[in-house]
């Protein structure tokens, strides 16, 4: 991976939440810039999202890129919303994905957190992923993002928790520990 400086990812993200937390993570290790570059997202499992949008991404830049996406997968609805988590939270908001269970019993829910990294246009991404499983609940919490305060681990809500506790149980974090063992083994 000569033509990648390790030092400097260039991460393709709209979402700046998603970004503090990554670089909050990988703290002086790994600096990020940032793009954001409209990015058209398929349909598809979580794998051929992530390559597709880590692909569209290279081409975009002409260059090396980290893309990142979320997905959250509900148990008794078999994995859905999963990818399509986003659509799913604009429309329905936290309460209405607790809703979503209301007739069931079974309330696991994973987060999943892919990363993908292409060396540039043509090459094959690389996907580091992470799974953190919890339960949907009535919401909690003041901090966080997106679905943290319906996402309970141990106990506490995602939105309940310190950034640093996020970030030492979350999906994210255990994707990134995967992209910073193969970064030091690679480059
Ligand atoms: O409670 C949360 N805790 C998290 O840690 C987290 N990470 C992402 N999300 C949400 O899940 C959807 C993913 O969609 P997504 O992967 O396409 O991301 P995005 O479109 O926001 O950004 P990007 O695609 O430009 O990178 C978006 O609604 C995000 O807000 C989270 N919610
Ligand atoms: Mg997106």
């Amino acid at each position: 991976m000569s033509s990648t400086n390790p030092n400097m990812i260039n991460f393709i993200t709209g979402n700046k939440n998603k970004l503090a937390e990554t670089r909050a993570i990988l703290g002086d290790v790994v600096q990020l810039s940032n793009q954001n570059i409209e990015i058209l997202e398929i349909q598809g499992s979580l794998e051929e999202i992530a390559r597709d949008k880590c692909q569209k991404a290279a081409l975009a830049v002409n260059g090396p890129v980290l893309t990142e996406d979320s997905a959250l997968e509900f148990r008794a609805l078999k994995g859905l919303p999963g990818p399509y988590i986003k659509c799913f939270y604009s429309a329905l908001g936290n309460d209405g994905l607790h809703k979503l269970l209301a007739a069931y019993d079974d309330k696991v829910a994973t987060a999943v957190c892919t990363f993908a990294f292409s060396a540039g246009p043509g090459s094959e991404p690389l996907l580091f992923q992470g799974r953190t499983q919890g339960k949907i609940v009535p919401k909690r919490g003041e901090g966080g993002f997106g679905f943290d305060p319906i996402f309970e681990v141990d106990g506490q809500t995602y939105a309940e928790m310190s950034i640093t506790h996020k970030n030492m149980v979350s999906e994210r974090s255990k994707a990134l520990e995967k992209l910073q063992n193969w970064l030091r083994n690679t480059v």
